[in-house]
Parts: C-alpha cells; sequence; structure tokens
C-alpha cells in the first residue's frame, strides 16, 4: 500500500503517512510523518531560518552529516527546479525535518515533488509540526547529535569528528572558462555558484580537489589567485588544505576563502576557530563592514567561526546579531575571507562585488 495512490471517485486518497521520530542524544524527542525515504539516519542536528531555499540547501555539500530543520512553516510548496538550479549533483543533508511539508507544488520551474525527490535520494524527511520548540530547544542547548528513526534504531553519528572535506571534493582537477587571470578554486566541496560567479567574470577557472599539492614541482599549470570553497565538517580536520594555503601565503599569492574557506585562511595564517552554540543558517544574516555605517544582509551556512584572528589580518565584517567574526583582510597583502556567502543568490546579490573587488587585486598583484 505504501506510496500508492487509492482512487476513491474523483478524489486521490494518499495512504496515512509512515510515523517516525527524530531523538536528540540527550533522549528529547520529536513524533512526526514521513514524507522522504523511510530509511533511520543519524546525524548532527541544525536549524536554518531561511524562507526560501531549500533546494539550494540540500545540495549544499556543507549540510553533509548534517539533519536540516528549517523553521519556515511551509517547505515543498515549490517543488524542486531542474539540477542546473542545484549546488551540486545530489543531495548533501542526512535527512530534513519540517513543520508542514507542501505536497502540491505550485511554480513554473518545479518538476517534482520534494518528498519524491528526497524518495529518490534516499533522504529522510519527516514532518514534525514543532520546528519552532525544536528550534528553541537547539538555540537554548547547543547544537546536538540526533538521529530520525523510523524501525531501525541507528548509532549516533557526529560528522564533525570525520574528515568530511575528503568525501565531498572532487576527484580530479577541471579547467573552465576563457580569460586573462587563472584562478585556482580549492574544492572543499565547493557550492556550484562560486565557479558560476567567477566564470560569469571572465576568468579561467581551475577546479582542483581539496588534497591537490598546488606547488607539487610537475604541476602543469600557473595561476595568479585562489579561492578557497565552502564545505562540511571542522575546518581544523582538512590539515592538506591548511598545509597548501600556508605554501600560498608564503608566496603572496592573491586568496579569497568562502566559509570554510574563511577558517581554513585563518588558521593557515596562525588563527584559530571554534565552534558556535548553534550555527547561523539563513539568507538574513546581518555583517557590519567594519570602518563604515553600512551593513550587509547576507547568506550564511556555517557551525565554525573565526575566533582568533591571525596576525596582520583586520576584521572585515563583524556579524551584527552575535558580534562573531564574518571576514578579514590582510593589512598588506591581497588575503581576504568571509564568513558569510558572496555567491549566494537568495533573490538580491548583494555582496556578489566581493569577487569583483577580490579580482580587482589579482589584477593589481600581476602588474
Ligand atoms: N558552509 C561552510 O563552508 C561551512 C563551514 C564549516 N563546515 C562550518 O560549519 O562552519
Amino acid at each position: 500500500m505504501k506510496d500508492q495512490v487509492v482512487s476513491e471517485g474523483i478524489l486521490n486518497i494518499k495512504p496515512y503517512p509512515r510515523r517516525g521520530k527524530l531523538l536528540l542524544e540527550d533522549g528529547t524527542t520529536f513524533e512526526g510523518t514521513s514524507f522522504g525515504y523511510e530509511k533511520s539516519m543519524a546525524g548532527e542536528v541544525v536549524f536554518g531560518t531561511g524562507m526560501v531555499g531549500y533546494p539550494e540547501s540540500l545540495t549544499d555539500a556543507s549540510f553533509a552529516g548534517q539533519i536540516l530543520a528549517m523553521t519556515y512553516p511551509i517547505i515543498g510548496n515549490y517543488g524542486v527546479p531542474d539540477s542546473s538550479r542545484w549546488e551540486d549533483d545530489k543531495i548533501h543533508v542526512a535527512g530534513l525535518i519540517v513543520s508542514h511539508y507542501i505536497d502540491t507544488p505550485s511554480h513554473a520551474q518545479s518538476t517534482m515533488e520534494l518528498g519524491a525527490w528526497l524518495k529518490r535520494e534516499k533522504i529522510p524527511g519527516l514532518q514534525v509540526k514543532d520546528t519552532r520548540l525544536l528550534t528553541q530547544y537547539i538555540r537554548t542547548h547547543g547544537s546536538m547529535l540526533g538521529k530520525i528513526i523510523f524501525e531501525r534504531d541507528v548509532p549516533f553519528y557526529d560528522p564533525n569528528a570525520v574528515n568530511l572535506v575528503e568525501q565531498v571534493s572532487v576527484k580530479q582537477v577541471l579547467r573552465e572558462g576563457q580569460g586573462e587571470q587563472t584562478i585556482v578554486l580549492i574544492d572543499c566541496g565547493a557550492k556550484r555558484n562560486i565557479k558560476r560567479s567567477l566564470l560569469a567574470r571572465n576568468v579561467r577557472v581551475i577546479t582542483v580537489p581539496w588534497d591537490w599539492d598546488l606547488f607539487a614541482p610537475g604541476n602543469d599549470f600557473t595561476f595568479d589567485g585562489i579561492v578557497i570553497s565552502n564545505g562540511p565538517g571542522n575546518p581544523k580536520l582538512a590539515q592538506k588544505t591548511i598545509k597548501t594555503v600556508k605554501t600560498a601565503l608564503e608566496r603572496k599569492i592573491p586568496t579569497l576563502g568562502i566559509c570554510l574557506g574563511h577558517q581554513l585562511l585563518a588558521l593557515a595564517a596562525g588563527g584559530d576557530t571554534y565552534k558556535l552554540k548553534f550555527g547561523h543558517r539563513s539568507q538574513n544574516q546581518p555583517c557590519l563592514l567594519q570602518d563604515s555605517k553600512r551593513c550587509f544582509i547576507t547568506t550564511q551556512n556555517h557551525g565554525f567561526a573565526v575566533g582568533v584572528l591571525p596576525p596582520d589580518f583586520a576584521p572585515w565584517f563583524v556579524n551584527a546579531n552575535d558580534g562573531s567574526n564574518e571576514g578579514m583582510r590582510h593589512v598588506r597583502d591581497s588575503f581576504l575571507s568571509v564568513q558569510f556567502h558572496p555567491e549566494a543568490t537568495p533573490g538580491p546579490v548583494d555582496t556578489d562585488w566581493i569577487f569583483d573587488y577580490f579580482l580587482e587585486q589579482v589584477k593589481g598583484a600581476g602588474n
């Protein structure tokens, strides 16, 4: 009977959805009903407060190992666009928790229902009604491990204890685009829009795996700048990328870090990172541009942050909500990074000037 639609006269009656639960590591339980694939799954439970963007969030590799609870009360209402609009070619979240799942999407670009997509990609989805209570709980007690359970129990799993970057990074070097400058994109789980944003600015982009030795004698390409991408998990576990970035800094190669890339730049330059009590995940995080009165509304998805800035770096942006660091710049050289996502396009593109600013510096450094 499962998944079958039973016709009864003119009404299509779907079978009553299967029950499941979200169990947090401290024993707190949220009962719910399934709308995705019915498989028990463990991860870190995080919440996103954005009103839109579930296709982009689900396919953002930075969410690997995380069960995402969305606070916006209706999810699924605009369906799923075709894969050209995703941030990667598959779903990366370990599970999805919503308040109200809408199974009748209405949007010109929708190609399928969210629930059908989750089923196809074998990702569980649970409708728990009170995602507000869940969010308030995580905000009070800090982010937690948890699991979506149907019949079979599974052990808790801590994604911050494993090197997830290794799992989601590209496996080989890829060369794209035309232009005078060549930018190396270190792919730690890069959102596609980072590359789209660079290619749109007429530069060559060479994408390399997270552990690629850019400075090995046998390397057959030269480059003018480096972009370090976003990515999942604890930045301290991506040691090979940190080593590459250290060499790049010694050689004074213009470098832009985005999200995980910001954290890796900080670690490579002698700073430190820490885990936030609960992360920033939404499209409305206010960031103050230092030494100005400007505030940018930014898109974010991170659970770690830069706590100690490296020597000779100055804060560039600060989060207006909690005062945490949101970006830094070297006082002399072209090393810069942002904790938010300049490539994100939840509608407005308020911070994509970061790419123009970086490429201006790459150009300047080449003269
Ligand atoms: N989007 C990202 O790059 C996230 C970076 C890191 N995994 C964090 O959670 O802080």
